[in-house]
């Protein structure tokens, strides 16, 4: 396989309401969409997860963008490979940046798949036909409201509700949710709001009955989760602390978590994702797949993900009208009771809508052969 050219193109997507989190709130998503077309001139599509504002990772849209123009696109341009993983490797001189790299490693695996014929989920060595779906809700106005969102949700076949929690905002409100839901799938993410200075409050939350609890403490941390993980029944689920295999093995070494997340960009790309996904395996730990308020394309790489067998519960994989008044890709996502059907077709499966694609992009630029 050898690229010809890149396509890239910042879009810009309205929300259909605010998402708020520890941290703060996004009302627009702003990310760059990769069109690899190679020799033959067959297209894959990779969706970069980096947001405006370097509040989950340090990565933003430009940053991603600066490091596919300089650094990431010639070595992909440099010469060309029988299999994705071979970007994964040529990468791996490259500190961090996991966003920017997931992003065409994403395209080259969708090309990958389309020129072998098969589903991007048949490459990636998946097995499950559907997927269950849950969703993520932020943090809303009143508890009011956000009983009112579980209920709708719950009516429409979700099968987890995650919320988000902060210092002020945790018990009292997970109290409320399971007075009115008491046996409803929850869990909860703090977005590394506390420190084991509140680890009297997190043990109370034991009580609850949750799934588990998503990264309570710092955002690169295993060891205080461990200490943590030792003295509360409910289990951590690490999201921010694990960029990679390595990282994942040593949380699962120090016992800082019993669950994983796994988010495509925050690894690294797909070929990382399915590594750690195997050991998780290996070591009994499920995993489910992270979220990042995708578009389409995104979206259709993490339902591809999740169709392998260790991806075992529900992941931040809401359908398209759950975010966006009119997605990229034709079909929509849709959810049906809970459940999502993994694509057949070869690639990604969705074919991405040229004209919403122009609608939405504030910028794009052409890549050739030695780019700029
Ligand atoms: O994609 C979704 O539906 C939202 C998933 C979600 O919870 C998150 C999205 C973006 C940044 C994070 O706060 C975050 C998470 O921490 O898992
Ligand atoms: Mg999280």
């Amino acid at each position: 396989m050898k690229l010809d050219r890149v396509v890239l193109r910042h879009l810009q997507m309205k929300q259909k309401s605010p998402f708020s989190t520890s941290y703060g709130t996004f009302t627009t998503k702003d990310f760059i969409l990769v069109e690899a077309i190679d020799e033959d001139g067959i297209t894959g599509w990779g969706e970069g997860v980096a947001f405006h504002v370097p509040w989950y990772t340090e990565e933003t849209v430009k940053t991603s963008w600066h490091m596919l123009e300089d650094f990431l696109l010639p070595l992909a341009f440099n010469s060309p490979f029988e299999h994705p993983d071979e970007l994964n490797t040529r990468f791996s001189f490259i500190k961090k940046n996991n966003m920017a790299k997931a992003a065409i490693e994403g395209a080259v695996w969708d090309l990958y798949s389309k020129r072998k014929g098969i589903s991007l989920s048949q490459a990636l060595g998946g097995k499950k036909k559907s997927i269950e779906a849950g969703i993520a809700i932020g943090i809303q106005k009143t508890t009011d409201d956000l009983l009112r969102i579980i209920d709708k949700y719950a009516v429409e076949g979700y099968r987890r509700m995650k919320i988000k929690i902060k210092p002020g905002l945790d018990v009292e409100l997970i109290a409320a949710i399971r007075k009115q839901f008491p046996t409803i799938p929850l869990m909860a993410d703090a977005n590394s709001a506390y420190t084991l200075a509140d680890i009297d409050l997190l043990k109370e939350l034991d009580q609850y009955g949750l799934m588990m609890i998503e990264q309570p403490l710092g955002s690169d941390d295993i060891i205080d989760h461990a200490t943590l993980q030792a003295q509360i029944q409910t289990p951590i689920c690490l999201d921010e602390s694990i960029l990679s295999i390595e990282d994942t093995r040593k949380a699962i070494e120090l016992g800082s978590c019993k669950v994983i997340n796994v988010k495509i960009g925050r690894v690294g790309g797909l070929s990382e994702a399915i590594k750690i996904h195997d050991l998780c395996k290996e070591r009994e730990i499920p995993v489910w797949c992270g979220g990042m308020l995708e578009a389409g394309v995104g979206r259709a790489h993490n339902i591809a993900i999740t169709s392998l067998e260790n991806f075992t519960m529900p992941g931040d994989t809401a359908g398209s009208s759950h975010y966006w008044e009119r997605d990229i890709i034709d079909p929509e996502v849709e959810v049906k009771n809970g459940l999502i059907t993994v694509p057949e077709q070869p690639g990604i499966g969705y074919e991405v809508n040229r004209k919403m694609v122009d609608y939405y992009t504030v910028k794009a630029r052409t890549f050739r052969g030695a780019a700029k």
